[in-house]
């Protein structure tokens, strides 16, 4: 059994969780603790304890534990790539690229433990200087969903621990692996103890014991709108700083004069890629008049053209769904979307494989419209809906028309239309001529309106969120 992490001890647990492989349910991956109330509540405990001293702990030390993680996992990447096409169903070569950004993740963190400046300036005051710094927020409380296993918790844990947090860290059930692995390197990097613990759990248990300990100074989620909403409540009645990534439904709008290589290119990554399963997945398609024949056309073509099948296996483009529950939810919405109206152009159907997993066609519908439910509510699957518009500006209104926004992407020739559309699109992140999914592990991520609540995640941006302003006004 893989153990829980609290107060710097492997704890084994009297129940274990299996840890299934969606590309062949037979294969158990791995058998996981499984905490409860008493044990998360440790490791709130623990995090509290150890919170004084690695506030104060040298930035040369955070520095070499986050290299030194960052080293070992990009040495790994063969090994941990597979673990997570595994557990989570990427194909391979995904796998391998998350398990890369991952490493990146905290090489760049390990850096900004060097970075990270304070400001001295004059007061209004005669003779008094004013000093602004910034400090740890304390025991930071972080949740994490399945579909980056180890890039969402890598974007959360070294930011963390670069700026001087101590971390309880809870991961999606159906995806122990990466998170245990990530954990294990940073301990043996010679984290001290009860700086990172881990409690493994069901989220409506372990994850509710983190939301209502006091003790618990910032909460960081990524996962499903109900969840964000509830996580946000409970942060509000403890006065404590929460940060949320939830969904998306993100347009990608192709205009007459782009690149149809391109367009295509942008739209089957985005929307069908990762199996779909990303809050940047291009899951509306918004097209023009005079391109969407040839458009619709060239995209089920190379959807044709795409092998689903067992994450690890040569040639697969796209792997299965994760589990029994989000293989319903996508087929539900594929319902949904016949009876509205919507023509499925391609895909759609349950396909059997030489192993049991949960291998679904991408699934192409046209002639839908904005009101329409698969074009309002987050599918979460290999699904996407072209919508048929007049010209930029009703793609644009369309592409905005959403309780969303998170990402938002444009296809097209025109600078006009493309610095207009970088303006005007209400989403955090803006794409030209690039898929909506898959960014820069460098730089802010985040969204707008229902996508996101609290400060940007990544990047040097990320300090707004783990670290609280102090200002000193001082007379020497
Ligand atoms: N924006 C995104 O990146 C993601 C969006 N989603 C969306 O959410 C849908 C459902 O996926 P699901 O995995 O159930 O998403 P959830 O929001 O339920 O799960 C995300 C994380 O929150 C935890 N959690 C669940 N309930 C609570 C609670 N009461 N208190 C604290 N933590 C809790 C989960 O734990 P546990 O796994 O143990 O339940 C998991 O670690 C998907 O179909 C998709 O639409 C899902 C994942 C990522
Ligand atoms: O598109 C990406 O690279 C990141 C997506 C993501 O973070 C998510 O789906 O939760």
């Amino acid at each position: 059994m893989k153990p829980l992490l609290i107060d710097g001890d492997w704890i084994e647990t009297a129940t274990a969780l299996e840890n299934i492989n969606p590309s062949d349910t037979r294969d158990v991956v791995g058998r996981y603790a499984q905490a409860g109330r008493a044990e998360a509540e440790r490791a709130v405990a623990a995090a509290a304890a150890a919170a004084h001293g690695w506030a104060r702990s040298g930035i040369q030390q955070r520095h070499d534990i986050l290299r030194s993680a960052a080293d070992e996992i990009l040495a790994r990447r063969a090994e941990l790539g597979e673990l997570l096409s595994r557990e989570e169903g990427k194909t391979r070569a995904e796998g391998i690229a998350e398990t890369v950004r991952a490493g990146q993740i905290f090489a760049f963190f390990a850096g900004e433990t060097l970075r990270l400046a304070g400001e001295a300036l004059p007061s209004v005051r005669p003779g008094v200087e004013v000093e602004i710094s910034r400090e740890p927020v304390g025991v930071v409380g972080l949740i994490t969903p399945w579909n980056f296993p180890a890039a969402i918790p890598a974007w959360k844990l070294a930011p963390a621990l670069a700026h001087g947090n101590t971390v309880v860290l809870k991961p999606a059930e159906l995806v122990p692996g990466c998170a245990w692995a990530l954990v294990d390197i940073l301990h043996r990097a010679g984290l001290p103890r009860g700086v990172l613990n881990l409690v493994m759990g069901p989220g409506r248990v372990v994850g509710q014991a983190l939301l209502e300990n006091p003790a618990v100074d910032a909460i960081s989620f990524t996962g499903s709108v109900a969840t964000g909403a509830r996580i946000a409540e409970a942060c509000a009645r403890h006065m404590r700083r929460c940060q949320l990534e939830m969904g998306g439904k993100n347009p990608l709008v192709v205009l007459d004069d782009a690149d149809l290589g391109i367009a295509v290119d942008c739209a089957v990554q985005g929307a069908f890629f990762s199996t779909g399963q990303r809050c940047t997945a291009s899951s509306r398609l918004i097209v023009t008049e005079g391109i969407h024949g040839r458009f619709v056309e060239a995209v089920a073509e190379r959807l044709r053209g795409l092998t689903v099948g067992h994450a690890l296996k040569d040639g697969t483009d796209i792997g299965p769904v994760v589990d029994e529950r989000q293989l319903a939810q996508d087929l539900d919405y594929i319902e949904i979307a016949r009876r509205e109206g919507g023509n499925l152009r391609w895909g759609g159907e349950v396909l059997r494989r030489e192993t049991p997993g949960h291998y679904l066609a991408p699934a192409l519908f046209t002639d839908t419209l904005p009101a329409m439910r698969i074009n309002r509510e987050e599918v979460f699957g290999p699904v996407a809906s072209v919508i048929r518009v007049r010209d930029y500006e009703e793609a644009l209104a369309v592409a905005n028309d959403t309780p969303f926004g998170l990402s938002a992407g444009i296809c097209t020739q025109s600078l006009k239309h493309a610095h207009h559309f970088r303006r005007n699109a209400e989403a955090g992140m803006v794409m030209v001529n690039l898929p909506t999914a898959g960014v820069d592990p460098h730089v802010p991520f985040g969204g707008r309106k229902g996508s996101s609540h609290g400060p940007r995640e990544q990047g040097a941006y990320a300090r707004e969120f783990y670290t609280q302003v102090k200002t000193a006004y001082l007379r020497p």
